[in-house]
């Protein structure tokens, strides 16, 4: 009880901060309200993903880079009502800035590149694995933070910049052992909304507010999209044609209705043409309902989801050929998608995919007398200079380093005795093998 009343807990869901601690003795032993601790096997499964995350930029020829996860607030604030800057993590630093802890990593790459000016190389193919921030009413009890694999190409106008970022997702799927039967990946423009709206004569002032309003389909009811349509100042008329167009899930029933020379329709059927190329459309299908929930999309727009529909969308992207001129220099076509650590994960338990990562070290030395703990670090040196991963144990008796060994799956285990030593030999145990054996210390490799 004494223990407990030192340690506070956040069992209370409201979001107000704790009061600051009365003693020095009073922490809380949890990490802060939505984040994550990566123990060990936390932490072998996350570079597990991440190396395959890494892998598959690699195969693309995508460059790693990375920024600050501490970013101005200025390169946040948009007018579209976009949930994400709704739930900003910011605040004022030390020295008076208005700072945030990023939501996401696209405009921090639109900074840089807007930094390197004329001397920016292009096509740039970049991809980066960071930490994004919300600040959300834990009421939802969500978390706050995740990782997000990016991958972004800039400088190339046609659809191939979409086919190639699809064609990473589906390697990447298919490396993880998920199939096209497990996952789709649903596609659409906003040029198609936008053509919608060109032939109500909704002003284009309006776009980004409908797109943003139109991503909270599947979150709220139609009634209530449609509501908050009206309110925006599109007329009922408009609203009941976007919401027809929205159901659309065949090109031709859209190409039959919006005509076949506009750019909509020409864009998603050159993308579906190259994913047959690429021999991946059994993964994608036209969805007109997807419209992605960043204001700054403006061409093609894509997300991956679990087909049993149980879990959120695993990743979501597109085109933003626009980013750039919204922070005042000329524009770069751009194309590009987040992918989190979180509902992959959650995918891959669902599917029995999760791997076994279990702890591994090559050889435990363990000297059996205190005064061959000297020796038994020589031996150490030479073998991790040989590259070889050692635990030296200490102060334990010979049946706890057995378990030990076996708990920590090491190939062998090498014993420095005293017999063996005044022969400069030591003694060898293949954990695999159980063979045992007496080697010159020279020749241990
Ligand atoms: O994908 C939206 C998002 C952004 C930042 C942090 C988290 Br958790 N989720």
């Amino acid at each position: 009880a004494a223990r407990a009343s030192t340690i506070a807990t956040h069992d209370d869901v409201d979001d107000a901060a704790p009061p600051a601690a009365t003693h020095p003795s009073v922490i809380d032993v949890n990490p802060p309200r939505g984040t994550r601790d990566f123990l060990p096997d936390d932490m072998r499964l996350r570079n597990w993903l991440f190396q395959h995350f890494r892998e598959v930029s690699r195969l693309l020829s995508f460059e790693e880079v990375d920024f600050p996860v501490l970013e101005s607030e200025a390169l946040f604030i948009r007018k579209a009502g976009e949930e994400i800057t709704q739930q900003l993590y910011n605040f004022e630093d030390k020295g008076g800035r208005r700072v945030v802890l990023r939501p996401e990593i696209t405009p921090s790459l639109a900074r840089v590149v807007i930094k390197q000016g004329k001397s920016v190389s292009l096509p740039l193919k970049w991809f980066t694995i960071g930490q994004c921030w919300r600040y959300e009413r834990m009421t939802r009890g969500r978390r706050r933070e995740h990782y997000q694999w990016n991958m972004d190409i800039l400088g190339v106008s046609r659809v191939r910049a979409e086919a190639e970022l699809i064609h990473a997702l589906v390697i990447l799927f298919e490396r993880l052992g998920i199939t096209s039967v497990d996952v789709g990946i649903r596609i659409s423009s906003r040029k198609v909304l936008q053509a919608v709206l060109q032939t109500y004569s909704i002003p284009e002032h309006l776009f980004t507010e409908v797109f943003v309003i139109v991503d909270k389909l599947g979150k709220f009811t139609r009634e209530e999209i449609e509501k908050e349509l009206v309110s925006v100042g599109v007329p009922l008329d408009a609203v009941k044609g976007l919401v027809e167009v929205l159901s659309f899930k065949s090109l031709a029933r859209l190409e039959d209705v919006l005509g076949p020379n506009v750019e909509a329709v020409a864009d998603l059927k050159q993308l579906f043409s190259m994913a047959e190329h690429y021999g991946y459309s059994q993964w994608i299908q036209f969805d007109a309902s997807v419209v992605r929930g960043l204001a700054y999309y403006t061409g093609i727009v894509f997300e991956a989801f679990d087909k049993e529909g149980k879990l959120r969308a695993i990743c979501g992207g597109g085109r933003y050929d626009r980013l750039l001129s919204t922070f005042g220099t000329d524009d770069i076509p751009a194309c590009g998608f987040g992918f989190g650590d979180a509902v992959i994960m959650e995918l891959l338990k669902e599917k029995g995919l999760v791997p076994d990562l279990i702890r591994q070290v090559d050889d435990i030395v363990f000297p059996l007398d205190v005064e061959l703990e000297g020796p038994a670090s020589k031996i150490v040196a030479s073998l991790r200079q040989k590259g070889r991963s050692v635990d030296l144990v200490e102060d334990k008796r010979l049946k706890w380093v057995f378990k030990h060994a076996e708990r920590i799956n090491a190939g062998r285990l090498i014993l420095v005795g005293n017999s063996e030593w005044q022969r400069g030999m030591v003694r060898v145990k293949i954990l695999s093998t159980r063979e045992e054996y007496e080697i010159k210390v020279d020749e241990l490799d």
